[in-house]
């Protein structure tokens, strides 16, 4: 987006003035080294001996310091960014300090902490012979102390802004915590560690105050080029303006390096910003994460030819019949794991569910918002403290195990693709962190992204894919890691109606195979019925209904259920007429009528509802004028609400031909009627 100012509007003066002195006076002094510098000695005065010797030790002082803040400054970003501990503020201010304290206060800090006389110094120096001051492992000691904040500070907020949806995702693939960190974290954060690390060298590199009170000013151990810098100021002030020249460089190499690249802090997993970008290392993508991905053996070579998201409706097309293809052809390492896995879970705290079925069982888990859905699943997978499962598969009480050993593979709302990662190490992972060999592993994902029908997509990075070949990715990378029960939340939502109803079929095609219980997730009422053996409703945490979808479709237990089904639902009171008075206002007859002052749920399927324009003569006793309020398509058919005074609203389903006979447009009046015996009524 551009932040450009509109054109005709001026920058007030009272904000520029200023604006261009604070420029001058940052510059003007860079301007005076520029200017005295003594370009015709600045070869011989940077190859001094003195000053070879502070460059090296500078250059080892400042790595050396680099190297200890990342040992101790990683795990500390870590620390503040995902543990929650009392006086966090206080470690977090602790950690700033450096930044604002004097570094000369610094340096005496230092020497009352680590020095001869300080309160460590003594037994450093009794024990282990350590002595700090005035030896080069004083420097790099200081050079640390104000250094690391910079990487602290960047790596932690990096961290804050990673989605927990990748790691959660990698461990529920069955790797370990430490396995997570390496493969998924750090090479997600490689930017906000990379910035971290390239400010706090270059800070090391110019590190003075803290040095020279804390370590000294000893030529070949402790004097580093800022040292040296300010003794040539005494007595040789061109050779000091030729190495301040140097600094000056160094630091603003690293600035440069760094503009617009990691200063935003931006993760890998920022997938809009990257979305449609050639794979290769561009300035965002920087080399860092390659590097991490080759260290945990994941690292794929993109394909020369990367296709665009454009492609998306020929590469649906060609995975089809890639994925009928290969169908044909089954991996073998799903017959390790289509065994049956039968589901016995106690869920309680938000939730208050308990859930037994046989292996190969789909259930479609559905609910209005906030019912508890994902919560379900999270409890499942073990990563909520807010609900609790008792879980057992098989014969397996998984219930004391982390999430990364319980055989529970999820798919996420968003599909969580590690970013880093080709598709084919996507699906890789499970296999990988199972120990499976890099050769097999990546066989048997690529047959699992044929099956899926996006084998040709092996080679591209997940913002090189669209969202519905994302899903199927992120469907075959949980299929693949031969899950003893699989959670898919939403796995359908991100794709258009066509590619939604090719999905469906394919992935209704592997559940028949998988031998573990599903559990799914989902808003659509087609998904529901036609994926799940059962469908399970939850309201407030809790199951509401549990049954065959035709039980559930036929005889829903509440009105959200029936409009999810899309039928017409009415609350109402069983009256002594036989009648049911409705709660929105007017009078249902019912064929077979409940108990008087019962309450029930009168379900009418839109199918049953048929409209006239005249009143209708015979036998349909419920009968009633309204208006046409909407009319929509729905497949072949279309969907009529019509609008009355007498009753709540209803939903019709007529053929266009009907609606054209009847000459149907939004306003037109209309009479609508439902036969009594069309009434089903479900009482609580
Ligand atoms: N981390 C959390 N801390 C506190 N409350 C939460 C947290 N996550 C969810 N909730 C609350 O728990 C309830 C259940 O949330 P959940 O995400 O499981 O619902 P859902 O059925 O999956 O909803 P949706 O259909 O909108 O995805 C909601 O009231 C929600 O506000």
């Amino acid at each position: 987006m551009s932040r450009r100012r509109a054109p005709g509007t001026r920058t007030p003066i009272a904000l520029a003035v200023p604006a261009l002195l604070a420029i001058g006076f940052l510059l003007l002094p860079l301007l005076g080294i520029l200017a005295r510098t003594d370009w015709a000695g600045l070869g011989a005065h940077l190859t001094s001996p003195a000053v070879t010797q502070a460059l090296r030790l500078s250059l080892m002082v400042s790595f050396a310091a680099l190297g200890l803040s990342l040992v101790l400054g990683v795990p500390l970003a870590w620390l503040l960014a995902r543990v929650d501990f009392p006086g966090k503020a206080l470690v977090r201010s602790l950690v700033l300090l450096p930044m604002v304290l004097p570094p000369t206060v610094g340096g005496v800090a230092l020497l009352l902490g680590f020095g001869r006389r300080g309160l460590l110094g003594p037994w450093l120096e009794d024990e282990l012979g350590i002595v700090l001051p005035f030896n080069t492992s004083g420097a790099v000691v200081a050079a640390t102390f104000v250094a690391m904040p910079f990487l602290v500070i960047s790596l932690e907020g990096t961290l804050a802004g990673l989605r927990p949806s990748y790691e959660e995702t990698a461990a529920s693939l069955g790797a370990s915590p430490v396995r997570v960190f390496c493969t998924v974290t750090l090479p997600l954060v490689a930017p906000g560690l990379a910035a971290g690390s390239a400010l706090t060298w270059a800070r090391a590199l110019g590190e003075f105050g803290a040095t020279i009170t804390f370590a000294g000013n000893l030529p070949g151990t402790t004097q580093t080029l800022p040292l040296q810098v300010y003794l040539l100021l005494q007595d040789q002030p061109e050779a000091a303006t030729s190495v301040s020249l140097l600094l000056l460089a160094v630091a603003l190499a690293v600035l440069v390096g760094l503009r617009g690249r990691w200063t935003g802090s931006g993760t890998a997993g920022d997938r809009s910003v990257r979305k449609g970008r050639r794979a290769g290392k561009g300035p965002e993508e920087p080399a860092g994460r390659e590097e991490f991905a080759e260290l945990a053996d994941f690292a794929e070579p993109v394909g020369p030819e990367p296709r665009t998201d454009a492609d998306e409706a020929a590469g649906s097309a060609g995975s089809a019949g890639s994925g009928a293809s290969a169908a044909s052809a089954k991996p073998s390492a799903p017959q390790q794991w289509s065994r049956e896995c039968p589901l016995h879970a106690e869920v309680t705290g938000f939730n208050d569910v308990t859930l037994d079925a046989p292996g190969g069982t789909t259930i479609a888990v559905v609910g209005p918002n906030g019912a508890g859905k994902t919560t379900l699943l999270r409890a499942l997978l073990g990563l909520t403290p807010r609900a609790h499962a008792r879980l057992r598969l098989g014969e397996t009480d998984v219930t004391p195990l982390p999430p990364h050993r319980r055989g529970v593979a999820w798919v996420p709302q968003d599909g969580a693709l590690f970013p880093h990662l080709t598709a084919l190490a996507n699906t890789a992972y499970g296999l990988r962190a199972a120990r499976v060999s890099r050769t097999e592993a990546r066989r048997a994902a690529q047959e699992w992204l044929e099956r899926l029908g996006v084998g040709h997509l092996s080679r591209r990075r997940p913002a090189q894919l669209s969202g519905g070949q994302a899903q199927r990715v992120a469907l075959a990378r949980a299929l693949a890691a031969r899950p003893r029960l699989l959670l898919l939340d939403e796995p359908l939502a991100a794709l258009d109606q066509t590619t939604r109803a090719r999905v469906r079929h394919t992935l209704r095609t592997h559940l028949a195979d998988f031998g573990g219980v599903c559990l799914l997730v989902t808003h659509d009422p087609v998904e529901a019925i036609s994926l799940g053996d059962r469908v399970l409703v939850l309201d407030d945490g809790r199951t509401l209904q549990d049954d065959t979808p035709g039980e559930v479709s036929r005889h829903p237990r509440s009105p959200w259920v029936a409009r999810m089904l899309g039928r017409n639902a009415w609350s109402g009171t069983a009256t002594s007429q036989g009648t049911l008075a409705l709660s929105g206002g007017g009078t249902l007859v019912v064929a077979d009528p409940v108990a008087e002052g019962a309450q029930a749920l009168a379900v009418i399927a839109p199918e049953a509802v048929s409209l006239h324009r005249e009143r209708p003569a015979g036998s349909p006793r419920n009968n009633w004028p309204g208006t046409v309020r909407e009319i929509t398509a729905v497949g072949s058919r279309l969907r009529v609400v019509v609008a009355s005074d007498h009753v709540p609203a209803l939903v019709a389903e007529i053929t266009p031909q009907a609606a054209s006979e009847l000459g149907l447009a939004e306003g037109s009046p209309v009479w609508t009627s439902v036969k009594a015996t069309e009434v089903t009524l479900v009482t609580p």
